[in-house]
């Protein structure tokens, strides 16, 4: 069990966590098992998540600019949890909800089969050492893993700084069956309108670097 009365088990260590009591914050309670989205939001309005939050910097922008969709915004680090839930909370965005988990378990286990509408990837662990890369979150198996999750016409945005990465997710995603290149005939771009900036977009671009931002939609 990866959560477990407030620590963080990882490699036998336990790690003591920063309780988050926002109310916009899902508790591993709340989530041992499939979730009624519709009651938790209010709505039945577009349902979209975002692996890897990291500090909320693109949730809360994005939440604002789409307040007629529900966001779920997804990271297993405790600190940008409780920053994005502060972010949420102090600007009373609704239609976000944190979770602090692992993507890949909470989705099996909370995100039922095609509900997703968009699922949004922004600068992943980029794991540079060669040695190290098959640690990568993105690749061919976890698209399709994702697929399940995706209603069709649902949206897949991927963006990192990293060249090798954006280029080889760029280079991947026309052989995963069942999905087309919103951006063709490029395969990325260096630039997305009305596309929000993430803390490591900026971080980057500041440094120089360029983000590649890929979308792919899954076709009906
Ligand atoms: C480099 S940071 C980027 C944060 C943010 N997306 C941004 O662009 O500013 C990557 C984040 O993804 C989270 N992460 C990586 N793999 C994850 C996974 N499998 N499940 C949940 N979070 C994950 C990390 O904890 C980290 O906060």
């Amino acid at each position: 069990m990866l959560f477990c009365c407030g620590y963080f088990e990882r490699k036998g260590y336990a790690v003591n966590l920063i309780p988050i009591t926002s109310p916009r914050f899902l508790t591993p309670e709340l989530l041992a098992a499939m979730p009624d989205w519709r009651q938790i939001f209010g709505n039945d309005n577009p349902l979209a998540l975002e692996i890897g939050c990291g500090m909320g910097d693109f949730v809360t922008q994005v939440a604002q600019l789409h307040p007629d969709w529900n966001f779920v915004a997804i990271d297993y680090y405790n600190k940008g949890c409780l920053k994005t839930c502060k972010r949420i909370d102090d600007l009373e965005l609704n239609n976000v909800r944190v979770v602090r988990d692992e993507a890949r378990g909470f989705m099996v286990r909370c995100i039922p089969p095609e509900s997703l509408q968009a699922v949004v990837i922004n600068c992943p662990d980029p794991w540079p050492k060669m040695r190290h890369r098959k640690r990568r979150l993105v690749n061919g198996e976890f698209v399709a893993f994702l697929a399940d999750f995706m209603l069709p016409g649902g949206d897949f945005h991927f963006a990192t700084d990293f060249d090798d990465y954006g280029e080889d997710v760029a280079r991947m995603m026309p052989g995963i069956a069942g999905f087309e290149n919103v951006l063709a005939p490029d395969f990325y771009r260096h630039t997305r309108e009305q596309y929000p900036l993430s803390k490591y977009m900026k971080k980057f671009m500041a440094e120089g670097k360029r983000i590649y931002f890929v979308h792919y939609r899954k076709q009906g």
